[in-house]
């Protein structure tokens, strides 16, 4: 066996998918064969999901259906908004607080225990029950987390314009709906990254959705994963309130040999597809308000890496100052991210499974050679 040691699991195949596929040489990414330009700009992140878990685009009643199955899936129990309540009221990380909602809903889901876990039709549901909820989830944690009561879900909504009432208790303009439906589709599915591998592993095992995707928030959570959004946005406006010139900022960053969130990518050698789209809504955001201090100091950011260090942004650098400007709490972010990304994770688990296998690498031994190693009993230690 050969004993080539690929560091990070670093181009290995591992899986045959029809779902996402990434040419990191000119920074295309298509879901089921579609670009994701195509699809950012003509379908609903509803409509990617139908594409995603069941292979093809919807027609108008698939699509009603869908919607509607999805919008009655959106309530909580009592059981885990009470632990929601609790871990907001505990100042928990908002990551944290989701992956604890969300291994907790299991429990308030006859399937997990009697189902075969490799059932596609058990697995949709599960999936679909998990999508829907994770909204409801997010927007009462911050909201409670704010000192605010928390906002029913209302099934005559979609997804985007849904979360955003429940967050704010009104409903979104048509601008911010829209934005925010394409920040969904953008970030639905991205071939075997981290945390679909969680998902994916977690799954191999023969364990149920829950677990997968409990799994797969724990590894989102990350700085080099979905986390950087975050740090993104905290980096940004440090420089700012230090009222610093970002040029200086990203070379002393540089200079410090600090990473800066938002750039590099394991499997994009240029500029990620997504980070193009969602730097334009950046920057028409920043025009509707009248600054574009974001946009302006994010591409100065980005001219100096693409510069100094041939690298480009990913889909974190623009996803940033997208929804700061949006009025979204920087720490919600990442939770945002989850709350799109399921829909991969749902995908992968379901088509995965169809034909499993345990997923199990190894590692090169380099430890103690046991012909040099005496066992000592603990009383002569
Ligand atoms: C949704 C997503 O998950 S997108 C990724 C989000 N993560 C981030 O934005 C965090 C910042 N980026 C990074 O840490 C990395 O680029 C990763 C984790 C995304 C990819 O990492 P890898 O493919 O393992 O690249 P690796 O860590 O080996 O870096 C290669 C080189 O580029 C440098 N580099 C990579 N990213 C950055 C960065 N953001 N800032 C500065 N230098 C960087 C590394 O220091 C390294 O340089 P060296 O060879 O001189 O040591
Ligand atoms: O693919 C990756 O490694 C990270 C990424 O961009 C994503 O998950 O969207």
């Amino acid at each position: 066996m050969s004993d080539d040691l690929k560091k990070g699991l670093e181009g290995v195949l591992v899986a045959e998918s029809d779902l996402s596929v990434i040419d990191g040489d000119v920074g295309k990414l298509v879901y089921r064969g579609y670009t994701i330009e195509d699809l950012a700009n003509g379908a609903s992140y509803e409509e990617v999901l139908y594409l995603l878990w069941h292979g093809h685009l919807p027609n108008a009643g698939e699509l009603a259906e869908f919607e509607s199955e999805m919008a009655a899936e959106r309530e909580v129990d009592d059981g885990v908004m009470a632990t929601v309540r609790e871990l907001a009221e505990a100042d928990e990380e908002p990551m944290a607080a989701l992956r604890t909602a969300v291994s907790m809903l299991s429990a308030y889901d006859p399937a997990p225990a009697e189902a075969d876990p490799t059932d596609e039709t058990v697995n949709l549901a599960m999936g679909r029950r998990i999508t829907a909820k994770i909204p409801t989830i997010v927007a009462a944690f911050t909201r409670i987390r704010d000192g605010e009561d928390p906002v029913e879900p209302r099934e005559d909504l979609d997804h985007a314009e849904n979360f955003l009432y429940m967050l704010n208790g009104e409903e979104p303009d048509d601008v911010l709906a829209d934005v925010f439906d394409q920040a969904l589709v953008l970030h639905a599915d991205h071939g075997l990254n981290a945390s679909t591998f969680a998902a994916m592993v977690t799954a191999s095992t023969l364990s149920d959705v829950y677990s997968s995707v409990t799994s797969a928030i724990g590894t989102l959570a990350g700085p080099l994963h979905g986390g950087a959004n975050q740090d993104v946005m905290e980096m940004l406006k440090e420089v700012d309130d230090a009222d610093q010139d970002p040029l200086d900022w990203v070379k002393d960053a540089l200079a410090e040999g600090r990473r800066v969130s938002g750039f590099g990518h394991r499997v994009y050698n240029v500029k990620d597809p997504r980070a193009k789209i969602l730097g334009e809504r950046s920057k028409e955001l920043g025009e509707a308000a009248g600054s574009l201090k974001w946009y302006e100091m994010s591409t100065t950011i980005e001219e100096y890496m693409a510069e100094e260090k041939g690298l480009a942004p990913n889909v974190d650098f623009y996803s940033a100052s997208t929804y700061y400007q949006m009025g979204i709490p920087i720490d919600i972010y990442t939770p945002i991210f989850a709350m799109s990304r399921v829909g991969g994770w749902v995908a992968h688990v379901i088509e995965y499974t169809e034909d499993n296998r345990l997923i199990r690498p190894r590692a090169r031994y380099t430890g103690p050679d046991p012909d040099e190693t005496t066992f000592v009993p603990l009383d002569e230690r």
